[in-house]
């Protein structure tokens, strides 16, 4: 019998900790945080995501405008949007909904935003920093995750750590918080020789592939805490993730649910680096 690692719960406290927070900064401020969202198309899932992003928002009193582009909207048009948040003296955060349509360079795009805006983390410089171990803006997903072990106080420091995908946003910035944290880091991805092998020596186990139900108990080791970051949906449009949490939760230590268990912890974290962001920009502590 795994704990459960509650995320839903856990980030309606820390909404109202934030919320809290920003009521008491807003007045210092003059203002409240604003985050600026960038959503192209419209892609029903994106479009999902970001009514949870601004409904959490508004919740905890930050201005969160929505600039909603159709589907063909140029290259230019959406770097002239990132001038114009970078330009805004309201605007703390901006967030540019990924995946972005196929003609629009997404490089291009996170480079123009702001670093000191950019509060998905996704910028080279703030990447960067994160390589080098400065305090920085650091993806919303992969904090999220560290939040949540810490939270409920699973040790980190000397452990095996295994993270399955190698992408910007979540697989590559894990490993290296995981890192900083002491954890001793294997990444995975689609041409790892054999993932079971690998996935078998983690103490604490994080799947960021994107394959539905794909890590079954054959992948766990008894006793380890697994983290499941996969989305998606199953026939029936039910979401799923890509632990197979029946066959594992019996013999996993501790275990994240899908929905309710890091999706939750990216929105929290996502106010929680605009926050940062503000504070920063304000010269509040
Ligand atoms: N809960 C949340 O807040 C969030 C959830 N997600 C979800 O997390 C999942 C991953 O997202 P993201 O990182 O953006 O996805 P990507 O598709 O960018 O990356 C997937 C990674 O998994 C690897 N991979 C794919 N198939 C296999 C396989 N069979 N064996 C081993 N490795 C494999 C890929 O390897 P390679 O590099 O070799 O191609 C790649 O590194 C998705 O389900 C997404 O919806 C994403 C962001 C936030
Ligand atoms: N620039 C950018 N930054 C992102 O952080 C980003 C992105 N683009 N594109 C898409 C992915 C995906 N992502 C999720 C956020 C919340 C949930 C979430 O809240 N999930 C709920 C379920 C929500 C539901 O019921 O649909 C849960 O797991 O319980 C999921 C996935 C952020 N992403
Ligand atoms: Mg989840």
């Amino acid at each position: 019998m795994a704990t459960i690692l509650n995320g839903k719960e856990l980030a309606a406290t820390l909404r109202a900790e934030q919320t809290e927070e920003i009521r008491k900064l807003a007045p210092l401020a003059g203002r409240p945080p604003g985050l600026g969202v960038i959503l192209v198309g419209d892609d029903p899932a994106s479009h999902a995501y970001v009514k949870n992003k601004r409904n959490a928002c508004k919740e905890a009193g930050i201005h969160a405008p929505e600039i909603n582009l159709p589907h063909d909207t140029t290259r230019e048009t959406v770097m002239e949007w990132v001038d114009k948040l970078n330009a805004d003296p309201r605007i703390d955060g901006i967030l540019v909904q990924l995946p972005l349509p196929p003609h629009i360079p997404k490089d291009d795009i996170l480079l123009r935003i702001d670093p000191e805006k950019d509060v998905d983390g996704f910028h080279p410089i703030n990447v960067g920093r994160l390589v080098i171990g400065e305090d920085t803006l650091v993806p919303c997903t992969p904090t999220g995750v560290m939040t949540l072990l810490s939270r409920y106080g699973i040790p980190v420091k000397g452990k095996k750590a295994v993270v399955l995908g190698r992408s910007l946003i979540v697989g590559k910035p894990m490993a290296l918080l995981l890192l900083a944290a002491d954890a001793t880091v294997t990444i995975c991805h689609s041409k790892t020789a054999n993932l079971s092998e690998e996935t078998r020596q983690a103490d604490i186990l994080v799947a960021a592939l994107g394959k539905p139900l794909m890590i079954t108990k054959d992948f766990v080791k008894k006793g380890a805490v697994v983290i499941d970051v996969g989305i998606s949906r199953n026939d029936k449009g039910k979401l799923v993730g890509d632990v197979d949490f029946d066959s594992v939760e019996p013999i996993a230590s501790a275990i994240t649910p899908v929905p309710g268990g890091v999706g939750p912890m990216t929105i929290a974290t996502l106010l929680e680096n605009t926050l940062k962001a503000y504070k920063k920009r304000n010269h509040l502590s």
